[in-house]
């Protein structure tokens, strides 16, 4: 399936967590018989050619995602978790939402030091969480150069504010106008 055909499988759910919002959902693609395969294999060609050495993903749509392109080139995955879920000592940082604020954590040693980390998530809105993830997973000594998504929502700056943070960024569809 193209990416085109891909985004047909998304659902738009209006004023979802709050008014206002038009809440881009994943359930109804990878819900599809072919749409989590063919969304995994359009995003772990785009992790091999940033020459990734792990997938990291935040929790939880970032895992659907990242741990499958982990399983499709054989690497292995870093989980960035919400807060008070590991059981290790943990290095964290806080970021605002499109709605709200969060925490997200990682354990340092699951980084070797300049491993090429590739960040992997369903959708990118503002950029703080993809932000905050490449900040942490930096400081734990991992190259992050790229980070790849499914959804792209252009007019609320995420994509442009990863480019300014020195990270590329692929996404496999848009929605304008959010
Ligand atoms: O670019 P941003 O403005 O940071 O928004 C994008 C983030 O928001 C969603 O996660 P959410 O925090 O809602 O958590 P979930 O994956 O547990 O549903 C989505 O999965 C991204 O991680
Ligand atoms: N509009 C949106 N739809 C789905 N997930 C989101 N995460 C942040 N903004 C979102």
């Amino acid at each position: 399936m193209t990416p085109n055909e891909l985004k047909s499988l998304i659902r738009t759910v209006p004023d979802f967590p709050e008014a206002g919002i038009q809440f881009r959902d994943i359930t109804t693609l990878i819900g599809h018989p072919l749409g989590l395969a063919a969304t995994v294999r359009h995003l772990a060609e785009r992790a091999k050619a940033c020459g990734a050495e792990a997938i990291a993903g935040m929790e939880a749509r970032g895992f659907i995602f990242g741990a499958a392109v982990a399983v499709e080139l054989e690497l292995g995955f870093i989980p960035v978790r919400k807060p008070g879920k590991l059981p290790i000592e943990i290095i964290g940082i806080d970021y605002a939402l499109e709605y709200g604020t969060d925490r997200l954590e990682i354990d340092p040693g699951a980084i070797q030091h300049g491993q090429t980390v590739v960040i992997v998530d369903d959708l990118i809105a503002t950029g703080g969480t993809a932000l905050a993830a490449a900040q942490l997973l930096r400081q734990a000594g991992a190259t992050i150069d790229d980070a790849l998504f499914v959804i792209d929502l252009p007019d609320l700056g995420g994509a442009q504010r990863l480019r300014d943070a020195s990270v590329e960024v692929s996404t496999l569809m848009e929605f304008e106008g959010d």
